[in-house]
């Protein structure tokens, strides 16, 4: 397997809190990889401790065959990680637009390229380019928050619940954008909503009170009635 990323026996505490116990995964390249699990299972946490937000205590996480463990968030996304957090991380007082040029790592032609794209797939911040980010609806600011990450070259993207409190149409549209941004980018994806994560995702791991406990295809958990009622309460 050609690997992208690779986590091996992570544990992490948030203060004196042990959440992540044995986190194990690994990322081919080119694949969307889904993590699943329960609420409180330790997804998050997963995602920030890769990205350097949070404290990696035992174990090692690799990317391009190089540790990365414990280096500083802006080292890291230097390395070519893009985040899509949970709580979309846009600056509300600025707009649409200086949200994007904060993001801009590169100002050059390859830039111009991806940021036309991502904006003809959502109109939407086209059309609020001066908009304050603050006052964009929740699928607005979670299609900036995805603009943000995408527009960088990025050899990995790691999107935690894209789908979290939006309207079905949109999900639609995000959806339809990752599933775009597959074609060229490696993509680790946190979501609860298994009818997106099943039409996106190529194969999964389950996480369970911090610990890797499950992984396999997507076709297979989808056809795996009584592992999806065990771990993920759906049926
Ligand atoms: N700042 C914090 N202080 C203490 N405990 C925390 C903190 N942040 C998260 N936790 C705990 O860590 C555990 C894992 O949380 P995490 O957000 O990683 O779960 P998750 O799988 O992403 O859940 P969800 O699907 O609800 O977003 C939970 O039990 C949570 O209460």
């Amino acid at each position: 397997m050609n690997s992208l990323l690779k986590l091996e026996n992570v544990e992490s505490f948030i203060q004196q809190y042990h959440i992540l116990h044995d986190i194990t995964f690994d990322v081919p390249k080119g694949e969307v990889t889904v993590l699943l699990g329960r609420n409180g299972a330790g997804k998050t946490t997963t995602l920030r401790t890769i990205m350097g937000l949070n404290p990696l205590s035992k174990g090692s996480i690799k990317f391009n065959h190089e540790e990365v463990g414990n280096l500083r968030p802006y080292v890291i996304a230097n390395k070519g990680i893009g985040y899509v957090p949970e709580d979309q991380g846009i600056f509300g007082d600025l707009t649409v637009g200086e949200n994007m040029r904060v993001a801009i790592k590169k100002e050059d032609e390859e830039t111009q390229k991806r940021l036309n794209w991502i904006l003809d797939l959502f109109p939407d911040l086209k059309k609020f380019w001066n908009k304050l980010g603050g006052t964009l609806s929740g699928g607005q600011k979670q299609m900036l928050a995805i603009a943000r990450a995408y527009v960088n070259e990025n050899e990995l993207l790691l999107i935690d619940e894209p789908s979290k409190g939006l309207a079905p149409i949109i999900v639609e549209k995000v959806m339809e954008s990752i599933q775009q941004m597959k074609e060229t980018t490696t993509i680790v994806l946190v979501e609860q909503n298994f009818l997106m994560a099943s039409g996106i995702g190529d194969h999964f791991y389950i996480i369970d009170d911090g610990r890797t406990i499950h992984h396999g295809d997507m076709e297979e958990l989808k056809s795996d009635k009584a592992l999806m009622q065990k771990y993920l309460g759906i049926a």
